[in-house]
C-alpha cells in the first residue's frame, strides 16, 4: 500500500488537496482551538464558526479582487449546499424571478399580460461548449421550458466537430438574444471539466452567470464582468460538501425586487426550495440552515495558503497562482505535443484547458490505453482515467498538484513515448 508522499493524484474532482491542509484538519476535527470541541462538533451559529466563515469570504475576496462595496457595485459572497448542480437549478430560479420582477415594473399587476409577455419574451441563453454546460441547459429546460431557452452556440454543432465538444465556436456565429430585456442570463462553464475545454476569455452577454466549478481560483476573473459566478468546492478549493456564489448585489434586494412566489406559481413557473435562495442564503449570511462549517475551514485553509504563497502583486492575489498553473499545463501540453504519434490531445488548441487536459493514446487504442494507465499506476501516477462519458485519458492539473507532480508525470509520458515508438 502506497503512503500519500509516494503518489501523484490527478484526479478530476475530488481532487487533491495540500498535505499540510489535512494535517491540520485532522487536528481541528479532534480539537478546534484548544476548546476540547472538534471542529464538525461545534454550533454554525458559534462565533468560532462565524470567525472562520469572515476568514473564508475575506481570503476569497482578496484572492479574486471581489469588489465589497454594500451597494449595487459590490457583490456577495454565499456559501450552499447542493453542489454545481445545485447551482444550475438556482440560477434559473432566481433569474426568472428577477426577469419576472422587472417585468412586473413595466406592465403592473395584470397577470395575463405578464404571462403573454413571458411566453412571447422571456429568453434564457445557453453557451453549451461541454458536458457540463449541455446538463446546465438541460435543467434549464426542465424547469421553465424548452421554448425559453436559447442555445446559443452548441459546439457539436461546428463544421469541424464530429458531433463531440472540443471547440469554442466564433462568437460571430453566437445567436445571442439581442435586447437585454428579454434575456435572463447568459449561461456559460468557463472550463468543462469533462471535455477539457476553458474559455481563453469572458464571452459576452447580458447578464452573464459562469460556472466555475472547475477552474476557481486557478486565474484571475473578470468579477464585474458577471451577474454571477459559481463552484463546487471539490477541485481548487477543498472538500466536497460546499459551493461557492459570488452574486453581484445588483440582483439582490434591496437592490433588486424579485417576483413573488404567488405570482411565479400563477405564471406557471417554479418556485425554488429555500435552501437555494440567493437572497434568503445572503440575508442570512450563509447560516440560514447548518452549514459544514469543516468545510468552510478547509477552504479558508486552502486559500489562505495561495496568499501566503503568492504575496501581492496585483489586486487580484490570485496572479501567482495562475502562473504557477499555466506553467504545470505548459509542461504536459509540451510533452504531449512532442509525442504525436502516441499522443492525441482531444480539444482543438485554440480552447485547451489548462486544468483537465484530455487525451488519447495511440488513437483511442484500448490496450495501449491500458498500458498507459497500468504503468502509470505502477509509478504512483494515479486518477489519469477520462469521465466515464467519454473515455480516454485525463491529466487534472488543479493546485494542490504540485510542480514536482507533474515533472514525475512528464517524464512518465515521455518514457511511455519512447517506449511505444521501438
Ligand atoms: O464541473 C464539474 O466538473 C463538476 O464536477 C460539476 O460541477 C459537479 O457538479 P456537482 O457534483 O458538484 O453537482
Ligand atoms: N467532476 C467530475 C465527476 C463528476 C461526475 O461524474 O458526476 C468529472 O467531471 O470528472
Amino acid at each position: 500500500m502506497p503512503a500519500r508522499g509516494e503518489v501523484a493524484y490527478f484526479g478530476a474532482g475530488p481532487a487533491p488537496l495540500p498535505t499540510p491542509v489535512l494535517e491540520s484538519a485532522s487536528r481541528v476535527l479532534l480539537n478546534y482551538n484548544d476548546s476540547g470541541i472538534g471542529i464538525t462538533e461545534i454550533s454554525h451559529r458559534s462565533p468560532e464558526a462565524n470567525a472562520v466563515l469572515a476568514h473564508t469570504k475575506e481570503s476569497l475576496r482578496n484572492l479574486l479582487d471581489i469588489p465589497r462595496s454594500d451597494g449595487p457595485d459590490g457583490y456577495e459572497i454565499l456559501f450552499l449546499q447542493g453542489g454545481g448542480s445545485g447551482e444550475f437549478s438556482a440560477v434559473v430560479y432566481h433569474m426568472v424571478s428577477l426577469w419576472i420582477a422587472r417585468q412586473k415594473q413595466d406592465l403592473g399587476e395584470d397577470v395575463e399580460r405578464l404571462r403573454q409577455t413571458m411566453q412571447a419574451e422571456m429568453k434564457l441563453d445557453y453557451l453549451v461548449t461541454g458536458s457540463w454546460s449541455l446538463k446546465a441547459s438541460q435543467e434549464a429546460a426542465r424547469l421553465v421550458g424548452a421554448e425559453h431557452i436559447n442555445v446559443v452556440t452548441d459546439a457539436r454543432k461546428h463544421s469541424d466537430s464530429n458531433g463531440k465538444f472540443g471547440r469554442i465556436p466564433e462568437q460571430d456565429t453566437w445567436n445571442s438574444t439581442k435586447e437585454e430585456k428579454r434575456c435572463a442570463l447568459t449561461y456559460y462553464c468557463d472550463n468543462e471539466t469533462v471535455d477539457g475545454v476553458e474559455f481563453q476569455s469572458t464571452p459576452d452577454g447580458h447578464n452573464l452567470v459562469a460556472d466555475m466549478s472547475s477552474n476557481f481560483l486557478s486565474r484571475k476573473v473578470d468579477v464585474r464582468k458577471h451577474a454571477a459566478i459559481f463552484g463546487g468546492a471539490q477541485k481548487n478549493i477543498g472538500t466536497t460538501g460546499i459551493t461557492i456564489a459570488i452574486v453581484s448585489n445588483r440582483l439582490l434586494p434591496p437592490h433588486a425586487s424579485m417576483a413573488s412566489p404567488v405570482l411565479l406559481r400563477k405564471l406557471g413557473l417554479p418556485v425554488g426550495p429555500v435552501v437555494l435562495d440567493w437572497p434568503t442564503i445572503a440575508k442570512n449570511d450563509s447560516l440560514y440552515n447548518t452549514l459544514p462549517i469543516f468545510d468552510v475551514w478547509i477552504a479558508g485553509r486552502v486559500m489562505q495558503r495561495l496568499l501566503d504563497k503568492h504575496p501581492a502583486s496585483s489586486s487580484a492575489r490570485i496572479a501567482g497562482q495562475e502562473a504557477e498553473s499555466n506553467k504545470k499545463a505548459e509542461m504536459i501540453y509540451s510533452a504531449l505535443d512532442q509525442n504525436p504519434q502516441v499522443y492525441q490531445v482531444v480539444p482543438d488548441k485554440s480552447v485547451r484547458s489548462r486544468m483537465n487536459i484530455c487525451f488519447r493514446v495511440q488513437g483511442g487504442d484500448e490496450s495501449a490505453e491500458k498500458k498507459f494507465l497500468d504503468g502509470a499506476k505502477s509509478k504512483g501516477l494515479l486518477g489519469l482515467k477520462g469521465h466515464r462519458s467519454v473515455g480516454g485519458m485525463r491529466i487534472s492539473n488543479y493546485n494542490a498538484v504540485s510542480v514536482e507532480s507533474v515533472q514525475k508525470l512528464v517524464q512518465y509520458l515521455r518514457e511511455f513515448a519512447d517506449g511505444s515508438a521501438k
